[in-house]
């Protein structure tokens, strides 16, 4: 090293412990009430990201508003003490290891590795998690999401995305302008009232929304610096939450009726003010809100409810390949009998797009549609839905049986999962239940007298340990001739040492996944402008989804592309979505490409067009400018 090179280190380093001795000495003065302030030149994030000036949790309300750091902090003040026994708690826990189901008991060591990536180089972290994503999908998502929401508290270290909580009311339409992007495109929000499978998680649950959009920005190229997780507090119901004094969500029980109508209302408006055209995808917020926020926005917000929406896509497309993989044409769909367990936002939104699939197909008339409601059996956590129960959920009364047509099938109000599926010999039974093991061997066994030469178990529900059965316990119990798929990933099950009748000895597990779908349907929302989310756009997407397969793969049992193939079939999925809003006349065009001439795209010009605008992890050459 040069004696030049010395000097200038040699300087550079005693400006630095300059600066360290003025800022510590200074940060003492604070932390004695009634001192003098420190200075600081900067607000909002970035003193977040700055470790002499950040305090986390411990920014109280007042500091919050004069730095501009309102809704950039989980709302629940915190004291340096709690600070601390929250990260000794968390580091504790380290040494117990994290397990989620039998696959990767080091699976929340591999998620914290991979978040502080994405705190230290967003590019390099996207980089790695789409060479990757078959390997570390299951980590930045179901199941280890649901894990990380489970022990959020202890893992929250630099916070990601917004809080809006009801503390916030009447401030929202300036405290969105705290967010230092000046465009964005996505926001995944949640009220953490149903948190996969897990249940009301609070303010824990803003995890799922970081999750979602990680695979955004994976599989559909929308840029990370315009994405954005919320998180919308309104308390929360779980008990053991409110009564946890490390909880960093608002301990209060959960705002209802009008009252939390009126938070989110002002949610929707401060964010569409700030950004006219994001696009809202709601995620895990309990039926009793979903379907009731869904009717309350979808015909004025670029909005769609995954869970409801997402979900039923996937589910569709699904089933369509059940039927071809029997060696049946996708217009036998309607032949098919179909036992749901749960009828809550998932359940309900499977069935309503499933029978509207079906009664298109039998022509669209009401006879169609009467006929195609008959396809389907629906038993909840009170056992099988009829016309005979007693305050029936609106959304699930139309797939309610007739209780003459039961009472022939030899079934009652309420008859359990195990005599419906033995009566109505099912060829498909699909769980959306969020119960783990409710597919019980005995389930299984009684799926041994369905009438499909080719039975299809859709074990749904998130993550891994609420999946209505095992990948293992279906094939081992079922043999090899039938069709799985799961919510959360399994490996192939090796059938030998089952020593079952069958035609192979591979049991091949598909992801029945909303990811899948949401991300092809939020980038074609983007780029083609429509002001809404039209049943016909995510119909679109459902049927590109169920044509990706070839006849060969969905023979061999095959329903779903393998994770690795997600960023092609999101690409497709957009494209989709897009030639659907110019065909309904929504499409008002996307930058420079205007609504004209979106229209003239060939279908090659169309895929063109969106894979030259997904964002890709490239490393960008930066010049410094002086303001
Ligand atoms: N694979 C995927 O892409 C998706 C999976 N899900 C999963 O679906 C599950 C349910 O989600 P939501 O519908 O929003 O929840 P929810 O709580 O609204 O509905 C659950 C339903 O299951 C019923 N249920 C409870 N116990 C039952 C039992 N023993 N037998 C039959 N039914 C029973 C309840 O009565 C209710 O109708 C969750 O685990 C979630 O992770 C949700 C969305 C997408
Ligand atoms: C996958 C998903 O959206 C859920 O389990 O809620
Ligand atoms: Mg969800």
């Amino acid at each position: 090293m040069g004696i030049g090179n010395k000097l200038r280190l040699s300087s550079s380093l005693s400006r630095m412990l300059h600066r360290r001795i003025l800022y510590s000495s200074a940060r003492s003065f604070t932390t004695t009430e009634g001192h003098r302030p420190t200075i600081v030149h900067k607000r909002s994030l970035d003193i977040l990201h700055d470790p002499w000036f950040n305090k986390g949790t411990a920014f109280t309300m007042t500091e919050r508003d004069r730095l501009d750091l309102r809704g950039l902090l989980p709302p629940n003040v915190m004291d340096s003490e709690q600070q601390i026994q929250r990260f000794m708690t968390d580091l504790k826990r380290l040494e117990e290891q994290a397990r989620d189901g039998p696959s990767d008991p080091n699976a929340l060591a591999k998620w914290r590795i991979l978040n502080r990536l994405h705190d230290r180089n967003e590019t390099m972290y996207y980089k790695v998690l789409i060479a990757n994503i078959e390997e570390y999908a299951p980590i930045v998502y179901t199941p280890t999401v649901g894990l990380v929401c489970q022990n959020y508290s202890g893992l929250f270290r630099r916070p990601r995305g917004m809080y809006f909580s009801a503390e916030d009311r009447g401030e929202m339409m300036s405290m969105v302008y705290n967010w230092p992007a000046e465009q964005v495109d996505m926001i995944v929000v949640t009220d953490g009232s149903r948190i996969l499978g897990l249940g009301d998680l609070g303010i824990h649950g803003i995890g799922i929304s970081v999750g979602k959009l990680d695979l955004y920005v994976a599989a559909a190229g929308i840029n990370p610096q315009r994405v954005l997780p919320v998180m919308i507090d309104v308390g929360t119901n779980n008990e053991k939450l409110l009564k946890d004094p490390m909880y960093l969500g608002l301990q209060q029980h959960r705002l209802e009726n009008g009252e939390y109508i009126e938070v989110i209302d002002e949610f929707m408006e401060a964010v569409f003010t700030r950004w006219p055209n994001v696009i809202v995808q709601f995620e895990d917020f309990q039926s009793k809100w979903a379907f009731k926020l869904l009717q309350r926005y979808r015909n004025s917000y670029r909005m769609f409810n995954d869970d409801v929406q997402g979900t039923a896509g996937v589910a569709i497309a699904g089933l369509l390949g059940a039927v071809r993989a029997q060696g049946r044409p996708m217009i036998d769909f309607p032949k098919m009998k179909i036992v749901v367990a749960g009828a809550g936002s998932a359940g309900i939104g499977v069935l309503n797009a499933a029978r509207k699939t079906m009664a298109r197909m039998l022509g669209n008339t009401e006879t169609a549609f009467d006929s195609a409601q008959s396809q389907f059996w629906v038993v909840d956590a009170q056992g099988l839905i009829t016309e005979g129960r007693d305050n029936i959920d609106p959304e699930a009364l139309p797939f309610a049986r007739k209780t003459k047509e039961m009472d022939r099938q030899g079934l009652k109000e309420g008859a359990s999962l195990v005599e419906v599926v033995r009566e109505v010999k099912p060829d498909v039974l699909l769980g959306l239940s969020a119960v783990g093991g409710l597919f019980s061997k005995e389930v299984l066994e009684a799926m041994k007298g369905s009438t499909s030469t080719r039975p299809a178990i859709f074990a749904m529900s998130n993550p891994t340990k609420n999946a209505e059965c095992t990948a293992q316990e279906a094939f081992s119990i079922l043999g090899d001739n039938i069709i799985f798929a799961s919510g959360s990933p399994f490996k192939n099950v090796d059938l030998v040492p089952f020593l079952v009748a069958g035609n192979g000895h591979v049991g091949h597990c598909n992801q029945g996944n909303n990811m899948y779908l949401f991300p092809g349907i939020g980038l074609g929302i983007l780029l083609s402008g429509t002001p809404i989310v039209s049943d016909g756009m995510l119909q679109a997407a459902a049927e590109c989804l169920a044509a990706y397969m070839s006849e060969e793969e969905v023979l061999k049992g095959i329903i779903y592309p393998p994770i690795s193939r997600i960023r092609d079939i999101t690409k497709r999925i957009a494209a989709a979505v897009i030639k659907e809003a110019i065909e309904e006349e929504l499409a008002g065009g996307y930058r420079e490409m205007d609504a004209r001439e979106l229209q003239k795209l060939s279908e090659e010009g169309l895929m063109e067009y969106v894979e030259n605008n997904m964002w890709s992890p490239e490393y960008p050459t930066l010049v410094y400018k002086d303001d």
